[in-house]
């Protein structure tokens, strides 16, 4: 087999997209339910849009149960969708198993957090790796081939010497040998994407870096469209390109990773940097401070099953205002390198109409240091 060292499209290249991608899980058990004309539902996802493109890492940060799996496993079509759409080079797609299941996954492969649970014990590397080069046609014609395409895998991923690890059982790995050959299996699809949910949470700390440099060292290589789900907001800084911020199922705040985690826009963003207060603190920030951390200084995340009405955060916002309760707030221009945030701060109107905090619930000492931002300068898109 030969991987592509460069795929057909040109780096940057949108490679796939999720277009007001919507998931709702209905609640199962409730009574009351059954006589009710709106059963509940959880809003994990609500209008989530953004572009994968060629050659570029995309990271999707937020603190636990915002929904970024939701997202991950909708554009690995894991999920049926409630609403929106997945477009794979621009073409709309919704598969359900069978073989349009199978041509989507090779083109689009998740890896799952946890390398311990994704490899079946019983199993050799040899095993883990041969079966996704067969299934998508990468094993080439012969054993010698077959050998060969191993072989490239594992020196893909920096198992070498490969003959050391292909007959080896998963508990004779490493944790971060086991997501390696997860990574390495993925790769035996030849994909253009790669979807990481939180590729490196379950890893030592000390490896974690090791990691995440490997994945940067493939989307250069093959120019893979990345996803990278994470905790974490300094590791997206380190590691991804573009940087998103989730709360409560919504995406609130987007731009290039250097703005995104160092002039955080949205409160919610602010909160989640003030938790990693140290720049530089890269190596440690790997899995050292993350989103969950957040909660403790600033309330809990509301229900998804009846999300607060306007802004998901106006009930743990410092700077909230009258109508951040009543109207969702669309995506407002930062500035014109694609900085945005969903936060009427940046609606001049609204400031002008009502001042930041004036309707804030939580104003307790924790809350996050007053905004050295540009409040009204935005414009809705
Ligand atoms: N299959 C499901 N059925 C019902 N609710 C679900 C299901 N999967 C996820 N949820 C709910 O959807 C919301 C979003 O969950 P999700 O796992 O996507 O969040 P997350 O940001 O990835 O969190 P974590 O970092 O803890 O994995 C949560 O409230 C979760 O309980």
């Amino acid at each position: 087999m030969t991987l592509s060292e460069s795929g057909a499209a040109p780096a940057g290249e949108v490679v796939l997209e999720a277009v007001g991608l919507t998931k709702h899980f209905p609640v199962r058990g409730r009574l009351r339910d059954l006589f009710s004309r709106t059963p509940a539902v959880v809003h994990a996802v609500d209008d989530v849009s953004f572009a994968l493109r060629r050659g570029r890492v995309t990271a999707l940060v937020g603190e636990s149960g915002s929904g970024k799996s939701t997202v991950a496993r909708l554009l690995a079509q894991l999920h049926p969708r409630t609403a929106g759409d997945i477009r794979l080079h621009g073409t709309s797609t919704r598969v359900r198993g069978g073989r349009r299941f199978r041509a989507y996954v090779r083109r689009v492969q998740l890896i799952l957090q946890d390398p311990f649970a994704s490899l079946n014990p019983v199993h050799t590397v040899r095993h883990h790796l041969t079966r996704p080069l067969r299934i998508h046609g990468n094993a080439g014609r012969g054993g010698e081939e077959l050998e060969r395409a191993l072989t490239d895998l594992l020196t893909r991923v920096n198992l070498t010497p490969p003959e050391r690890y292909l007959d080896a059982f998963p508990h004779e790995l490493s944790g971060g040998q086991r997501q390696r050959v997860a990574i390495a299996r993925a790769l035996g699809a030849d994909p253009e994407v790669l979807l990481a949910d939180e590729p490196v949470s379950m890893l030592d700390v000390s490896i974690r870096l090791g990691v995440l440099n490997l994945l940067q060292d493939l989307k250069q290589r093959l120019d893979l469209a990345i996803l990278y789900i994470t905790h974490d907001i300094a590791s997206a800084r380190y590691f991804a390109d573009e940087t998103i911020v989730m709360y409560a199922g919504r995406m609130v705040e987007g731009g290039d990773s250097e703005t995104v985690t160092q002039a955080p826009a949205h409160p919610y963003t602010r909160l989640l940097t003030g938790s990693a207060p140290d720049p530089e603190r890269i190596v440690g920030a790997v899995g050292g401070a993350d989103a969950s951390r957040a909660d403790r200084g600033g309330g809990e995340p509301p229900s998804l099953i009846k999300p607060p009405a306007g802004c998901r955060f106006h009930p743990r916002c410092p700077q909230a205002m009258r109508r951040c309760a009543t109207d969702l707030p669309p995506r407002l221009t930062i500035d014109e390198s694609g900085h945005w945030a969903a936060c009427w701060l940046f609606d001049a109107a609204t400031v002008a109409a009502d001042p930041p905090g004036s309707a804030a619930a939580d104003t307790d000492s924790t809350a996050p240091p007053a905004l050295t931002g540009r409040p009204g300068a935005g414009e809705a898109r």
